[in-house]
């Protein structure tokens, strides 16, 4: 049977008083991108520092590998590479001596040292800028040295806590395809609060909404999960509320302002088409037709009512 890089069994945690995570149950393949999803608040960051060994558990236990992170954090803590939510940079340091700090902390061995720093700097496209000091980096690439960092010693689990927050949309793009390449050799496991960044760069999918997970699954399981149910339509020349409603597959018809209709419907996929086809052989003069995806929302709160 395949063993899990990251094993988390029965996890809660407690700041003061009030329990940011509650019973979290995951498990974590050795290969692939894993995205922790989850609004703002819901227990990504206290679950990531844990599982880097950062913060200790109130509840339950962290197997990197099947080594107890708690009993054993030494040797757990050589398999994991973390660049926490604030890339922890030294700012007055050229790129070079920052790697060359960070490759002493990873307690990897002088002779190996210099090929360590190359090859990171390599994957993470910022070998041009070695003689750099990091204040004079633009944020994209202040990312990606955070990101060489915690490759350096090629540890088997990496993990990135909102790894795109703050930068452009080129530099995301970037991000995202540093992430993917990352994954294809080792575990990565990232977080977010923004689904399509999720959609776009993971292989499964975790979620966690107030401390708890409430997916867990392949992305594209997630998305045959958060496929869209209604549809808005502008008609000219709109049939009557019975006659829509009467379509096989429409479920519900709403007469909006402005020639606007809106239509929920079941799980046919091929409902829209229909209603194209439909409108011109019937004269309804359609002038627009939208599929309405879920907002996280609502996806968040149909998945907590799920697993009440
Ligand atoms: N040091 C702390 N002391 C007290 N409460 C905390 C502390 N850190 C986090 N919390 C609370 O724990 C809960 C979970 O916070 P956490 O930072 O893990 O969420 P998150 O999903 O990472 O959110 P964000 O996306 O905003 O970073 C929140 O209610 C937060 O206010």
């Amino acid at each position: 049977m395949e063993t899990s890089i990251v094993k988390i069994e029965n996890l809660s945690h407690r700041y003061s008083r009030a329990w940011a995570i509650k019973d979290i149950n995951l498990d974590i393949k050795h290969k692939g991108v894993t995205g922790l999803l989850g609004s703002n608040g819901a227990g990504k960051s206290t679950t990531m520092n844990i599982l880097c060994g950062v913060l200790n558990q109130t509840e339950g236990t962290v197997l990197i590998d099947n080594i107890d992170l708690r009993q054993n954090p030494i040797e757990a803590k050589k398999l994991i590479g973390f660049l926490p939510q604030n890339a922890p940079l030294y700012l007055d340091l050229t790129v070079d001596e920052y790697l060359t700090h960070c490759a002493h902390l990873r307690l990897i061995p002088r002779p190996q040292i210099k090929a360590a720093i190359e090859e990171a700097k390599e994957r993470c496209g910022v070998a041009h800028f070695s003689k750099r000091i990091l204040k004079n980096l633009s944020g994209g690439y202040k990312q990606r040295v955070g990101i060489a960092q915690a490759i350096i010693h090629k540890p088997k689990l990496v993990v990135l806590d909102e790894p795109t927050n703050g930068l452009d949309p080129n530099q995301i793009t970037e991000v995202r395809m540093l992430i993917k390449e990352i994954g294809q050799e080792r575990s990565v496991i990232f977080s977010s609060h923004i689904l399509s960044e999720v959609q776009a760069t993971c292989d499964t999918i975790k979620m966690i909404e107030q401390g708890n997970v409430v997916f867990s699954g392949t992305v594209y399981d997630f998305n045959n999960y958060i496929a869209p149910n209604s549809m808005l339509l502008h008609l000219s020349n709109p049939p009557s509320k019975e006659t829509l409603k009467a379509i096989p597959g429409i479920t519900e018809v709403a007469f909006l302002e402005n020639e606007r209709i809106r239509l929920h419907f079941d799980t046919a996929p091929d409902i829209a088409e229909s209603m194209v086809e439909m409108s011109v052989q019937k004269g309804w003069k359609l002038r627009e037709i939208q599929l309405e995806r879920s907002s996280l929302e609502e996806i968040f709160a149909k998945l907590s009512n799920k697993n009440k």
